[in-house]
């Protein structure tokens, strides 16, 4: 029995997380979600007001007492007509009701398909909908904060001043060109080339945080490193505060990466353990320290440990990119050497606080979540570079004509950011990555 067709579908999934539990939310959105509600519940509650209904199928047989909530659109989240089915979260109901709103012509919704027609619907621009994923993927503090401010707009406000600045330049380039014989004062011509040369300074400034942003968003990586028996393993297993790696007094024990996942000063980052660094004659070591090297040199931190009651030796990892820490350990043994070593005993503890309080600070100096808000994805850099080029290019340009085409450009590379312009491409993409529901 369809009650409604229509060229947009209503769709409708699970909002909540999935499986038994003591309430399920059900997200309807579309044209048909008011026709969807009467036919559940015989008579649409009130708007944005959580009412209990009793839920009847088709063939009248009740499916579940639930509180529903009726959203008409366009003050909705997706900006159309749609509902919320506070359910018992049981299987059966759940299938019951999916049942219901299948015979109903409700399809299931797609990965990302409520936000997506959010974004389609002007009730966020591209950013904030990528920050709506951000934000349920968050699993530290700090992650949390730079996804709700880019959900508040910060992020997409950077970018709305940059296209209204570079839409007033276009306008006076146009001017340039329409009244050329016009005896414009030349200070019109200097003024626009004096802002291109700003705009180019600050979306290059932008550009160069380190990848604070992306760095946060997708967590940081620290290497535990260091010739064998230092200690590295012992150390992991103490800062992950359970048994990752195997410790023992033989040298060479340690062979495999093994990674643990810890929140350090709530910037979340993926510890790794690593083989003892030796030219070794076992193959299977030998790689084993192939590997720690590859790791340690790609990582954001290289924690490199020595054994402080043995002479130092060279840890053999040149052209690490990432910040090096350096640790003595066994300072139960003999005491530390050097200015810039942070000795402990990952034994005893001894000097345990200290160092986790200089991977905490290294950590957040790596994200920085305060500061200007930073790019937060590979797809945003790219088009920053893309509009930084183009107004370089623009600075250089004799011809007007040439420079406003590299204006038009920078700001469609721009727009491309916040989603205003030439998205469509990227739009299953960016919605693919979203869990059903969102
Ligand atoms: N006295 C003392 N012994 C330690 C300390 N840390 C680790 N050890 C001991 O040193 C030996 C080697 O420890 P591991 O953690 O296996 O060292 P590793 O660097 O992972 O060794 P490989 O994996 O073989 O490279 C073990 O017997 C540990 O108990 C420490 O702070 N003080
Ligand atoms: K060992
Ligand atoms: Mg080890």
């Amino acid at each position: 029995m369809i009650v409604f067709t229509n060229e947009t579908d209503t769709i409708f999934a699970v909002a909540s997380g999935a499986g038994r539990a003591a309430l399920t939310v059900l997200r309807i959105s579309g044209p048909g979600s008011g026709a969807v509600l009467e036919a559940l519940c015989r008579r649409r509650p009130e708007p944005r007001v959580a009412t209990l209904r009793v839920l009847r199928g088709t063939d009248d047989a009740v499916l579940d007492r639930a509180l529903v909530l009726w959203f008409p659109g366009p003050g909705s989240y997706t900006g159309e007509d749609s509902a919320e089915l506070h359910l018992h979260g049981g299987r059966a109901v759940l299938a019951a009701v999916a049942d219901a709103l299948v015979t109903l012509g409700a399809r299931p919704a797609e990965p990302g398909e409520f936000t997506r027609r959010a974004f389609l619907n002007g009730r966020m621009d591209l950013l904030e909908a990528e920050a709506v994923a951000d934000l349920v993927e968050a699993e530290t503090a700090a992650q949390r904060t730079q996804a709700l401010r880019q959900l508040e707009g910060s992020l997409g406000g950077v970018y709305r001043g940059w296209t209204s600045r570079l839409t007033r330049l276009l306008a006076q380039q146009e001017a340039l060109i329409d009244f050329p014989d016009e005896d414009l004062p030349p200070q019109v011509e200097a003024g626009i080339r004096a802002e291109i040369a700003a705009l180019a300074g600050e979306v290059g400034a932008h550009l160069d945080d380190g990848r604070r942003g992306e760095r946060l968003r997708d967590g940081l990586v620290f290497v535990i490193a260091g010739p064998p028996n230092v200690g590295k393993s012992t150390l992991i297993n103490r800062l992950a505060e359970r048994d990752v790696a195997i410790v023992s007094p033989a040298p060479g024990t340690t062979r495999d990466v093994l990674e643990t996942r810890v929140d350090l000063g709530g910037v979340p980052v993926t510890l790794l353990d690593t083989a003892g660094l030796r030219d070794s004659a076992d193959a299977i070591e030998a790689e084993g320290v192939r590997r720690a090297r590859a790791r340690a040199q790609a990582a954001d931190v290289v924690v490199v440990v020595q054994d402080a009651s043995c002479p130092p030796t060279a840890p053999g990892i040149d052209g690490a990119q990432g910040v090096v820490i350096r640790v003595a350990n066994k300072i139960d043994l003999a005491r530390p050497v050097g200015e810039d070593v942070v000795g402990i005993s990952a034994l005893t503890g001894e000097g345990l606080d200290q160092l986790r309080q200089v991977l905490c600070d290294t950590a957040r100096q790596l994200t920085q979540a305060e500061g200007p808000p930073p790019l937060t994805r590979a797809r945003h850099r790219k088009a920053l570079h893309e509009a930084r080029s183009r107004l370089q290019s623009a600075g250089e340009a004799e011809l007007p004509e040439l420079r406003g085409e590299d204006l038009r450009l920078a700001l469609r590379s721009i727009g491309r950011i916040t989603g205003t312009v030439g998205v469509e491409d990227i739009l299953d993409s960016v919605f693919g990555q979203f869990c059903i529901g969102k």
